[in-house]
């Protein structure tokens, strides 16, 4: 039974599949200090969270039987990325299922500020008739500058243009072409600054974004501006912004997020008459915390049941359609791995990847984690590697990680087969995969010997001289010692030369029977191959 613990508020409603399902146990506490989550975590296969729940390193180290913290939201700087990868967590997040509803905050707090709304609701209520006080400005015609044109900042983008408002933005990653297609002026962050009416920030907090509206930017702003933070707090600079508000160079704020999440209650922000304040309510809605939770959810439930899964923050990303083409190749490329690290002796200095058939024309990389994982496994135990921390394992240890399409570009067989090639400290061995559209994985040759075997259960590999008898030899050894032998496959390149013996077993050997193989003169080595 897994069980997963949720520390923050996350929808009922889209923790449904979690709840229904019978290998997953929920548990709900919120509200946990970092101390009592140490004391906890211990018990728990997954965590979800939001953005309260800091999830430090301290919390990883102790989440023994951890493998997945899923982030129900799209920013993930309360989880300590770095510690996760190294533990060999899964990170991942909900990344479009808040993307309107932060969007439609953001816009929401652009027409109160330009109208005064919160201001004029807080006197009217008090009892005081104020209609002077709160001349507003109209967005039509005026001008958004939009930093951060991802999903919400192009969404913002969208819906600005209705107002009849002209948009001009930066993002390192949106191209003229794509711009052009929605309508919106490309400009630097100092054009922005100088020209925009309205400015709104959409970016991740990184150490590029921290504080990259600041004093120096203030300094050349546009007087009258009005910002909007809806992203996260410490893009712009709080304290330079508090002096550029009361110098009039920035006519109103409207912030949802904070430097220090909540703030203080002496923070500025709080009592300014010209900035209004959310407590982080971007995504605060009905339809985005269902949707983030259902996402969530649904992978989590994939990841604890090993199923391929999307939006893993800590691994690089693939296209869903490369996904959906190399997936059957998972296990495959992890069975390759591990079978040809239990073949190999020495220390892995060198693993390459080989695709040949339609594969070889794809971007393969993301098949790599998998072999990694296979092979590392063999050394460090299954317990330690899985295919978020296996490609740092290897990095750690040196390991020199290549794919080569180039050299079975063309498969001799119809299907695509996968050559996972392993160079030691002492030798170089390598074998070939395929999925068979009829009989699922195979390994369709060990070196340069053609077999057909389902990496499962028991196998001896057993490399000899090709020459009559042995093979009896064996099986008369294996049978007097109760092992059963379940099938056999005999591969060589010529007649006479090497030749290689598989052999399906029932159990594992007993390092006597090994001897007692190694010991028959025609025999150069055996090896014992076990699948999980
Ligand atoms: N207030 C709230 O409750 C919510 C806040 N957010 C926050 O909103 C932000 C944006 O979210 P999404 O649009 O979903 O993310 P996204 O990843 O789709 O977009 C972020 C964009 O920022 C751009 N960017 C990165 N560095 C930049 C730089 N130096 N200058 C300009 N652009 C840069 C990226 O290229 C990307 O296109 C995130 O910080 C997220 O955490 C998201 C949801 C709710
Ligand atoms: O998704 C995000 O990045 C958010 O900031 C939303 O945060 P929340 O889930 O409301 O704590």
């Amino acid at each position: 039974m897994f069980k997963v613990l949720v520390s923050d508020p996350i929808s009922d409603f889209g923790l449904q599949q979690l709840n229904g399902a019978e290998d997953v146990e929920v548990v709900k506490i919120t509200g946990l200090s970092e101390e009592e989550l140490v004391a906890v975590i211990p018990h728990y296969d997954a965590l979800l969270v939001r953005s309260q729940t800091k999830v430090t390193r301290r919390i990883m180290e102790a989440g023994v039987r951890l493998k997945v913290i899923g982030r129900a939201g799209v920013g993930v700087d309360n989880i300590d990325l770095e510690a996760a990868t190294n533990r060999g967590i899964i990170v991942i997040n909900a990344p479009d299922g808040n993307t309107v509803t932060t969007c439609e905050h953001t816009l929401a707090m652009m027409m109160a500020l330009a109208r005064h709304i919160p201001q004029a609701y807080a006197k009217t209520v008090a009892g005081q008739w104020d209609r002077k006080s709160f001349l507003g400005v109209e967005l039509r015609n005026k001008v958004l500058g939009v930093l951060g044109l991802g999903r919400i900042g192009i969404e913002v983008a969208k819906r600005a243009a209705a107002f009849g408002m002209t948009v001009i933005g930066y993002d390192p990653f949106l191209s003229e072409e794509r711009a052009s297609k929605l309508g919106i002026k490309p400009a630097t962050v100092d054009e922005i600054v100088r020209t925009a009416d309205f400015m709104t920030v959409h970016t991740p907090l990184t150490s590029e974004t921290h504080h990259m509206i600041a004093k120096p930017q203030f300094a050349v702003m546009k007087r009258g501006m009005r910002i909007i933070n809806c992203a996260r707090g410490g893009i712009i600079d709080e304290a330079a912004l508090i002096e550029a508000l009361d110098e009039g160079i920035v006519a109103g704020a409207a912030f949802d997020v904070f430097e220090h999440e909540p703030p203080a209650p002496d923070h500025p922000f709080l009592r300014h008459p010209k900035v209004i304040v959310t407590p982080h309510l971007g995504a605060s809605t009905v339809e985005a915390q269902e949707n983030v939770a259902l996402d969530v959810s649904e992978q989590v439930i994939h990841i604890l049941r090993q199923e391929p899964f999307k939006n893993a923050v800590n691994m690089p990303a693939v296209p869903t359609d490369l996904l959906n083409r190399l997936q059957p190749c998972f296990t495959l490329c992890s069975h390759l791995g591990n079978s040809l690290a239990q073949m190999t002796d020495g220390a892995v200095r060198e693993v390459t990847l080989e695709c040949s058939g339609e594969l070889a024309d794809l971007d393969v990389t993301p098949l790599i984690p998998y072999v990694l994982k296979g092979i590392l496994t063999r050394h460090l135990g299954s317990e330690q590697v899985n295919v978020v921390n296996a490609m740092h394992l290897a990095k750690s240890r040196d390991i020199n990680v290549s794919v080569q399409k180039s050299l079975l570009a063309h498969s001799p067989h119809a299907f695509d087969e996968i050559t996972i090639r392993l160079k030691t400290t002492v030798e170089e061995r390598w074998v070939t995969g395929a999925v068979l559209p009829d009989a699922g994985e195979r390994i369709v040759r060990i070196g340069p010997y053609p077999v057909e075997l389902s990496p499962e259960g028991h196998m001896l590999l057993i490399s000899q001289k090709d020459k009559p008898g042995i093979i009896g030899r064996v099986g008369t050894l294996l049978g007097d010692n109760g092992i059963n032998i379940a099938s056999m496959q005999v591969g060589r390149t010529e007649i006479g030369d090497s030749a290689v013996m598989i052999l399906k077993i029932d159990k594992k050997t007993p390092e006597s029977v090994m001897e007692s193989l190694v010991a028959i003169p025609e025999i150069k080595r055996v090896r014992e191959i076990s699948f999980d």
